[in-house]
């Protein structure tokens, strides 16, 4: 890898959807969020949270100074349902809520058992909803499709009904991010001619992970996809590695397999 260790660190942090998405999430924990983003080596490109706590993360950047973050939530999330309408009405609340952004399951059982038009149906929806106001970002969930076939059928049908990204995971199942996937998400996007991004999400902890995405990326796509407009990492447990090596501490400290 050309880059050192430090500038790696420095690009992923840029590049970051800084993510809490549990379960026991509650005000104070996405205080906590909100307050690990705002470190003097630089912020995340957003916060990703559940849509019920959109209009909180947005007030703590408000608070924090954070106000160049943007706001992440999830729709259709995280089982990937083929009801359209239900995905439409939650993308259209996250929008209304403030979300600059909003990560939508594709349907990804349904193309799994031959149905594209499901897909294709709710990608085209939830852009709608998202009227010019939020990005939209398709997760693929790749780990559950069982073919590279259907990984790249995914992606072509979520870039051509309108995504801004295509995103690997949900985070949620047991194959996440993969540089398998990834290089085949990578490859539709360039050959798609679209502006589209990537995002790769799920299992990224360490700035040695997420080295591994930056060269793929770089190495399909061109330097200049490497940047927020263009390629985001999802990751709720990716910020101390990065900090500790921002920091100056030793990689065995850091965590990291450099
Ligand atoms: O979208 C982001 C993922 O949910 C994060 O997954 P992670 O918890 O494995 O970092």
């Amino acid at each position: 890898m050309s880059r050192s260790e430090r500038d790696v660190a420095q690009l992923v942090l840029r590049l970051m959807d800084l993510t809490s998405l549990n379960q026991s999430d509650s005000p104070a924990a996405i205080t906590e969020l909100c307050t690990s983003a705002a470190s003097s080596y630089g912020s995340p490109a957003a916060l990703c949270v559940f849509p019920e706590f959109v209009v909180w993360a947005k007030h703590e950047c408000e608070r924090l100074n954070l106000t160049q973050v943007k706001i992440a939530t999830v729709t259709n999330f995280p089982m990937g349902s083929i009801d359209v309408a239900r995905a439409v009405a939650e993308t259209e609340r996250a929008v209304g809520a403030g979300a600059d952004e909003v990560d939508v399951v594709f349907p990804y059982q349904a193309l799994t058992a031959g149905d594209e038009k499901v897909g294709y149906d709710m990608v085209q929806a939830c852009k709608q909803a998202c009227a010019e106001r939020a990005l939209l970002k398709v997760i693929l969930e790749t780990g559950e499709l069982q073919t590279p076939q259907l990984i790249r059928r995914a992606s072509e049908i979520a870039i051509q009904a309108g995504a801004d990204f295509i995103k690997t995971s949900t985070g949620k199942v047991a194959v996440n991010a993969t540089p398998e996937a990834a290089k085949m998400m990578l490859e539709a996007i360039r050959e798609s001619g679209t502006q589209c991004g990537f995002k790769a999400a799920g299992g990224v902890r360490t700035a040695a992970d997420a080295a591994v995405y930056l060269d793929l990326a770089q190495q399909i796509m061109g330097s200049s996809f490497l940047s927020p407009e263009r390629f985001r990492f999802g990751a709720s447990g990716l910020l101390t590695n990065l900090h500790a090596i921002l920091a100056g501490q030793s990689p065995a400290s850091a965590g990291t397999s450099y």
